[in-house]
């Protein structure tokens, strides 16, 4: 099939080259000048496991290939738009600005019989107002919402073999044959089984919206109960082994730590507030305002926890701080937990040196001040604390006895839990988790 995709980040990149991968013919388009020079030369933008090889696959075969110019999509039939929607200068609502000038482009190379699929992640109620614009401007167009669930480190698995597919369509043969069309698109998914829910917009589009709540409140509730375990010399990682066994609960992101940054979560949670304010039913999920302050809290501990291993002042204290990126496996650093605590504690007035395998470069770009260093053993010389934000398998794997002859002071924050206390104990650290 003909496919274009507009917008080619973390999201959009990957679901062009993957939609090559599986066979299609595929443009890819983006305003980034930069990006599209990168694409095209195939070399992948940012740090994803598997993307550099499907990309090069895609290219060399001719499948694959990428674009500034929207008068390329004119030649595809299925047009997936995965541009961003970031939360807005100083609120908490999705940024609808790229989503309104992407359509209004595509819009103008679009012709009837075409299929315009919304990936990116909306408020409620942006399918139904785009596809009025759609059926006004580009008669017999069909527009689908189809939401992405790919998680970064995992995206192009989870692109080529889903969980699921949700596509929000209209009602009546109109949707019915988008279904169909989408069901092509992803064949080989649906082939095997993948299992498909069609709906209409607002649930596709709350589908969304929602398993991002879900996910978020499950780590804040382990986070909230974290605290609780702080003052009761309780340990949080046991809990969630106990309560995780219950298969109603499950042990998968009841990860106790610093708790979840990126660019999905944190804004989602806040902009789906913003919508149900919006819509008049902002306390239906208030608790996600309790989610997110639960949230924001822990990243303030982790600064309490340092301040305390030094004696109470962290002016001029080195600290070694492993990890930068929101989560390992990813280069991102929207909204890391990891580079905003490495500011809190350079604004309480400490030395901090912070490493990295893949994220040194974009937190360079959101914070210049801070000192980075590529080595780990630099990173930790003469570290008065180290802490542990991003549990990078390198960084879990330190040996403790070894990393204790590099250090000034054998104090160590574990902000993922993801360390053996009674290893580092053993080796002479003073241990501190979250909740632990
Ligand atoms: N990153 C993820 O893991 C993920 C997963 C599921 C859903 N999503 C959703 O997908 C969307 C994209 O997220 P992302 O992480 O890829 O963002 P991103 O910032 O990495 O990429 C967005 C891209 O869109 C481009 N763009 C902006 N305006 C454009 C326009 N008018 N025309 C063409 N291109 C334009 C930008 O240059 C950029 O390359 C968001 O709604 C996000 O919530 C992201
Ligand atoms: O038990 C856990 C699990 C995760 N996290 C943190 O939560 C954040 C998000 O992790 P994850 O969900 O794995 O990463 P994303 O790539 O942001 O993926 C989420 O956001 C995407 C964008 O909407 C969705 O597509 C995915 O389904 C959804 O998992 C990270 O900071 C993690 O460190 C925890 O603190 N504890």
């Amino acid at each position: 099939m003909k496919i274009s995709v507009i917008g080619c980040g973390y999201l959009g990149a990957v679901h062009a080259a993957s939609m090559a991968e599986m066979g299609h013919d595929v443009v890819g388009i983006d305003v980034d000048e930069a990006k599209i020079a990168q694409l095209a030369a195939g070399t992948a933008p940012f740090f994803e496991p598997g993307l550099p090889e499907i990309l090069r696959a895609g290219l060399a075969s001719g499948r694959l290939r990428f674009s500034t110019d929207f008068a390329d999509a004119a030649s595809a039939d299925v047009h997936f738009v995965a541009v961003g929607t970031p939360q807005v200068a100083g609120g908490d609502a999705a940024d609808m600005r790229y989503v309104d000038a992407a359509f209004s482009s595509l819009l103008a190379h679009a012709k009837t019989g075409d299929l315009l699929v919304g990936k990116s992640t909306v408020p409620v109620g942006t399918a139904a107002r785009l596809a009025d614009l759609v059926a006004s401007t580009v008669p017999g167009a069909t527009l689908v919402w189809n939401p992405e669930f790919l998680r970064e480190g995992f995206a192009v698995q989870d692109t080529i073999q889903p969980d699921r597919l949700v596509y929000g369509v209209p009602e009546g043969a109109a949707g019915e044959h988008a279904a169909r069309v989408l069901d092509k698109v992803y064949a080989s998914a649906v082939s095997e089984g993948t299992p498909v829910i069609v709906a209409d917009y607002a649930t596709a589009e709350l589908v969304k919206v929602s398993a991002n709540a879900f996910l978020a409140t499950k780590i804040s509730f382990i986070n909230a109960m974290a605290e609780i375990a702080e003052v009761t010399g309780a340990d949080v990682t046991k809990l969630a082994d106990a309560i995780g066994h219950d298969a109603r609960i499950g042990r998968r992101f009841l990860n106790a730590g610093v708790g979840f940054g990126g660019g999905c979560l944190p804004k989602d949670i806040r902009a789906f507030s913003a919508r149900a304010r919006e819509l008049g039913k902002g306390e239906a999920i208030a608790f996600l305002d309790e989610v997110d302050k639960i949230n924001l809290r822990r990243r303030t501990r982790v600064v309490q926890l340092a301040s305390e291993a030094v004696g109470g002042d962290l002016a001029g204290k080195r600290i070694a701080m492993l990890g930068l990126a929101f989560k390992p496996h990813s280069d991102d650093v929207r909204d890391s937990p990891a580079l905003d605590v490495s500011m809190k504690l350079a604004d309480a007035g400490a030395d901090v040196v912070a490493t990295d395998p893949q994220a040194i470069e974009r937190a360079r770009m959101l914070a210049p001040h801070l000192t980075y260093e590529s080595s780990i053993e630099e990173t930790l010389r003469g570290a008065d604390v180290v802490v542990l934000l991003t549990e990078w398998p390198e960084f879990v794997g330190l040996d403790p006895v070894a990393v204790g002859s590099l250090v000034a002071g054998k104090r160590v924050i574990d902000g993922r839990n993801s360390l053996d206390p009674a290893a580092w104990r053993e080796a002479g650290w003073e241990y501190r988790g979250l909740g632990r």
